[in-house]
């Protein structure tokens, strides 16, 4: 049983479910994606995991759909109100145990894609040498007891073909080209341009083996799926933990050729490069001065280090405060989205660009997604190298990757960044 609401902004507050929600230490139930079950919808499986720790779930106990620019807000209200009806009874109390939800929000205020909250039915977690397992139930049901067993692995995607999105490599190319063009004549500095492509397999696309490639290929990201939106994020946009922030910043990529050596002589390149250096401060400041406000004391290191994902390098740097207010993972998130990394300097003229320019819905592509706990902390990564399964045919899924251009991109260069960014998704549908 779950309890849906809707906020359309016209209306009052949603209504909430009574929840009871219990947490129970367990012994090491081995990997965590193993122990989804099979036959799930796409919306009703849930992933935040980075080096096999993290959380999963299934189901649905409560849900709430917000649109527009209110998403965040209304999406605040209606947590603050499920949490005061629910009771949690947590033996763990670790960082994604007791009452917690995923959530997803759109990048853009007029997206139909809006935001969405779960709290699925069952949550299972692992931290260092901890487990738990979480039940979520209607308050007066009696607390069901959840068999975790490993599951037969799942089928691979078969047979998938890839077709153009909004626009084919050369629109997209004469889009940087204009955009490029704009910054010269001093418009803007930085403006990230998006392109997408669809994939369509012969069956259903399994979410929890394309959750299980990525994690496994990809170590340094965080595999997340949320209603949908299945991804390995390597930018956490913020997390929240006992009142310290931090965030990681990514802007400045290059891509990697598979000789190791050579790699390292092009991440030390990277990390000298004028114009990579360039992207990633206004990356980097767009964060700092969104934080302050809600810090008492930030730091933010002086040069960037170079993150190596097995398909691209990315100059990184890792941002902290100490939260001075009350605000919760998700009001952060808000403050901090879209950061420079999937919008641009000065915000509003690269969003008046990105209109322009990429003719396409981000839906929640470059958004918020991640998981908020009951007293605010939780975890919001910005969804990247990831892709939307179609609501209305599972077979069906759009892939998207962006890249920071600004007065020295070349198109054809910023062409194949992008086609390096989209090789995790595009590995995890080959059969
Ligand atoms: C927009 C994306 O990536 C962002 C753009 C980057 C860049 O242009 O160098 C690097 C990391 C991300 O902040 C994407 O992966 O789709």
């Amino acid at each position: 049983m779950s309890t849906t609401s809707s906020v359309t902004g016209t209306g009052g507050p949603a209504p909430v479910p009574s929840l009871r929600v219990v947490t129970r230490r367990i012994a090491d139930p081995g990997d965590l994606l193993g122990l989804v079950p099979a036959n799930l919808p796409a919306t009703a499986i849930f992933s935040w995991l980075r080096r096999g720790d993290g959380i999963v779930g299934w189901g649905q106990a409560a849900r709430v759909d917000t649109i527009g620019a209110d998403r965040f807000a209304e999406t605040s209200r209606w947590w603050t109100a499920l949490v005061a009806e629910g009771s949690v009874d947590d033996d763990v109390r670790r960082p994604g145990s007791g009452l917690v939800a995923f959530g997803s929000m759109a990048y853009s205020s007029s997206s139909p894609a809006g935001g969405t909250l779960v709290v699925p039915s069952v949550v299972v977690g692992r931290r260092g040498d901890e487990a738990w397992v979480t039940t979520c139930t209607p308050a007066g049901q009696p607390t069901p007891s959840v068999h975790l067993e490993a599951r037969p692995a799942p089928a691979s995607p078969q047979g998938v073909s890839f077709g153009d999105g909004s626009q084919t490599p050369t629109q997209w190319m004469g889009a940087v080209a204009t955009a490029v063009s704009r910054i010269n004549a001093g418009e803007l500095d930085k403006c990230v341009l998006a392109r997408d492509l669809t994939a369509r397999g012969l069956a259903p696309l399994d979410t929890r083996r394309l959750l299980q490639r990525l994690s496994t290929s990809y170590p340094n990201t965080w595999a997340f799926s949320v209603d949908g939106l299945v991804g390995a994020t390597p930018e956490m946009l913020v997390r929240l933990e006992r009142g310290l922030i931090t965030s990681r910043v990514l802007a400045g990529t290059i891509r990697r050729t598979g000789d190791d050596e050579r790699d390292l002589s092009l991440a030390a390149h990277l990390a000298r490069s004028s114009k990579d250096l360039v992207e990633h401060e206004f990356a980097v400041r767009s964060v700092a001065d969104r934080l302050a406000p809600h810090c008492d004391s930030i730091n933010v290191p002086e040069s960037p280090f170079v993150l190596h994902l097995p398909n691209v390098m990315h100059l990184a740097t890792d941002v902290a405060g100490v939260l001075s207010s009350r605000s919760t993972s998700l009001a952060l998130a808000e403050a901090l989205h879209p950061s420079a990394a999937v919008c641009g300097t000065p915000r509003d003229a690269a969003e008046a660009l990105i209109t322009e320019l990429e003719h396409m819905d981000r839906g929640r592509y470059a958004g918020p997604v991640g998981w908020l706990s009951a007293g605010g902390d939780g975890e919001w990564g910005i969804a990247l190298r990831s892709g939307a399964i179609s609501p209305e045919d599972p077979r069906e899924i759009r892939l998207f990757a962006g890249c920071g251009i600004v007065a020295g991109s070349d198109p054809a260069a910023e062409l194949a960044e992008s086609d390096a960014k989209l090789v995790p998704m595009r590995d995890a549908l080959s059969s």
